[in-house]
């Protein structure tokens, strides 16, 4: 996988979040190539990471042995066309991080035969904690697979799905999830104001829980909710709290929000300029 060329499409976040991942895995950087239309982005990446950089996505495209397309999904056809002809040339393995973009778009704006790995990360990835799930299609070899799920794994966690479709779930779940947890880190900081604690020692505190919770759901083999009624000494605190929670509704928004967020996923996949 070391010595494996790999080319950037879209310098931005997640894309700089994958080749620190990558770099900090022992990928060397001179085999990795970024192009992106902010000259500022690429000289920033080329001085902090010592990558390849050009103005040119058909010059990146003609250097890998793999292709990571990470532009925004509404400028993606355009890019995808605009590199095709590229690609049909070297038919290098394609993954696209894309919310929304499916694989037969890609493979329509792309060009015949082309293996095609969607995935869908998160931004935890910048901390290498992301968690990400893949989907290959039909013409992604083995070790085309393996060559995608080490480059995800680079910067955390990676699954594979069955069924396309399940992208729209993971999305909702782990995509947007972070988002989620931050609203509730938000919440919290804002009560513990309230109840009178600094904004520092709010901030804290809410972080380390939050950091500890995780850890020890990640570590312990019991399920999120025994580990919750361990906190819950009967009649205490946390059972006041957690009844609080639980008579406002909190489940059901949980459940509805997540439905809310693989609808749009959906919603947004069809969109024409989407397909
Ligand atoms: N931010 C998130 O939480 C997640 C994002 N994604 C996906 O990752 C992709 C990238 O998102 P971010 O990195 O957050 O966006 P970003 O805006 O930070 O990066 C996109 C980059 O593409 C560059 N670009 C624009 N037009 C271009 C062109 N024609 N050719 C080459 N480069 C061009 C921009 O200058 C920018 O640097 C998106 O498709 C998004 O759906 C996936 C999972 C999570
Ligand atoms: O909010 C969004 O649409 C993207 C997809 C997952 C995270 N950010």
């Amino acid at each position: 996988m070391k010595t494996q060329k790999i080319g950037f499409i879209g310098g931005g976040n997640m894309a700089t979040s994958l080749i620190s991942g990558l770099i900090a895995a022992g990928h060397e950087p001179s085999s990795i190539w970024v192009s992106d239309i902010n000259s500022e982005q690429l000289k920033s990446l080329a001085e902090r990471l010592k990558v390849n950089v050009t103005a040119s996505n058909e010059t990146a495209v003609s250097e890998a042995d793999v292709v990571v397309l990470a532009v925004k999904p509404q400028i993606m056809r355009d890019v995808a066309k605009q590199i095709a002809p590229a690609i049909q040339q070297r038919k290098p393995l394609v993954v696209s991080i894309a919310a929304g973009i499916g694989e037969r778009s890609l493979s329509a704006w792309l060009g015949p035969d082309i293996a095609i790995v969607r995935c869908m990360p998160n931004t935890p990835a910048l901390v290498l904690t992301g968690a990400t799930a893949l989907h290959a299609n039909d013409k992604v070899g083995a070790e085309q697979r393996s060559m995608a799920e080490n480059i995800l794994r680079a910067v955390g966690i990676a699954l594979w799905v069955k069924d396309e479709k399940e992208l729209d779930a993971v999305t909702a779940v782990s995509g947007s999830g972070p988002a989620y947890y931050f609203l509730l880190m938000e919440s919290m900081e804002k009560a513990a104001a309230e109840l009178g604690l600094t904004e520092e020692t709010a901030r804290l505190l809410v972080l380390q829980t939050a950091l500890g919770a995780a850890k020890i759901a990640l570590e312990s083999s019991e399920t999120p909710e025994l580990l919750r009624k361990r906190v819950t000494s009967p009649g205490g605190t946390t059972q006041r709290a957690i009844e609080t929670f639980q008579q406002g509704g909190f489940e059901a928004l949980v459940s509805k929000a997540l439905h809310a967020a693989r609808d749009r996923s959906v919603e947004m996949s069809n969109q024409p300029e989407f397909n």
